[in-house]
């Protein structure tokens, strides 16, 4: 295992200290999320009983695997906790994520939780959020007048940058599990998150973007000094 892994692991272990019998679990995607699929079914093969609504095909996969119970958001429309990684996390506990293209569905499961908790290795920390690019998820359909939309609203929020069609590794469109597009923005720098997350949702064949505002209640960051909690203020 890598050290980058290592920590990712050791954020996933913190947070199934938080995670109670009984409860209903949103399970995120990404490398930082499957460690915490893995835990959580090393616990519930002990006795722990939960119910884990996953966020992506990639995970329902691993989680059925490892014989996690599973229900859906139809079963269970309000969730105790969700558990998920992210691709930055600001100073105010915003994120940015989508990385793995899952951002739709866990956005959607986060805003069902009553508790969102951010496992990261300690990277993944920055004082502004927009060094990673942003994932935006788009319908397919008009994809060049959605490009404008999306220059235009974010000019408004005071960013400007490259909007690039996200590929799979061998060359085709990446398509997410809900069988949208994603363009990725290279921003660099968003000063106003909250604006441009307005301005995002304002465009016409947006179906979502990766800021997380107001979602993530617990970070939990896993450095080469030790795991820190940062709750939201
Ligand atoms: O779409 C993917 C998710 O938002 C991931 O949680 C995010 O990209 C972080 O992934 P990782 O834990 O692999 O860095």
């Amino acid at each position: 295992m890598s050290d980058a892994d290592a920590l990712k692991r050791e954020a996933a272990a913190r947070a199934l200290e938080y995670v109670r019998s009984g409860m209903k679990l949103g399970l995120g995607t990404g490398s930082t999320a499957k460690h915490f699929v893995d835990l959580l079914a090393k616990r519930v093969e002990e006795g722990l009983e939960v119910v884990g609504v996953p966020t992506s095909e990639a995970t329902r996969v691993q989680a059925e695997s490892l014989g996690v119970p599973l229900g859906t958001l139809d079963e269970h429309p309000v969730l105790d906790l969700c558990i998920d990684g992210a691709d930055e996390v600001g100073p105010d506990l915003s994120l940015i994520k989508g990385g793995g293209g899952a951002l739709l569905r866990e956005k959607i499961v986060a805003s069902a939780s009553r508790q969102m908790i951010v496992i990261a290795d300690a990277s993944k920390k920055v004082e502004r959020l927009g060094a990673f690019p942003l994932p935006i998820e788009v319908v397919d359909f008009g994809v060049a007048a959605i490009r404008r939309g999306i220059d235009r609203a974010a000019r408004a929020a005071g960013c400007e940058g490259l909007l690039t069609l996200r590929r799979r590794a061998d060359g085709h469109v990446f398509v997410t599990d809900q069988g949208h597009l994603i363009l990725d923005a290279a921003y660099h720098s968003i000063a106003d998150p909250q604006a441009l997350a307005a301005q995002l949702s304002s465009v016409p064949g947006v179906v979502e973007h990766g800021l997380f505002i107001n979602l993530a209640s617990r970070v939990i960051l896993a450095g080469a000094g030790g795991v820190t909690v940062i709750d939201r203020a």
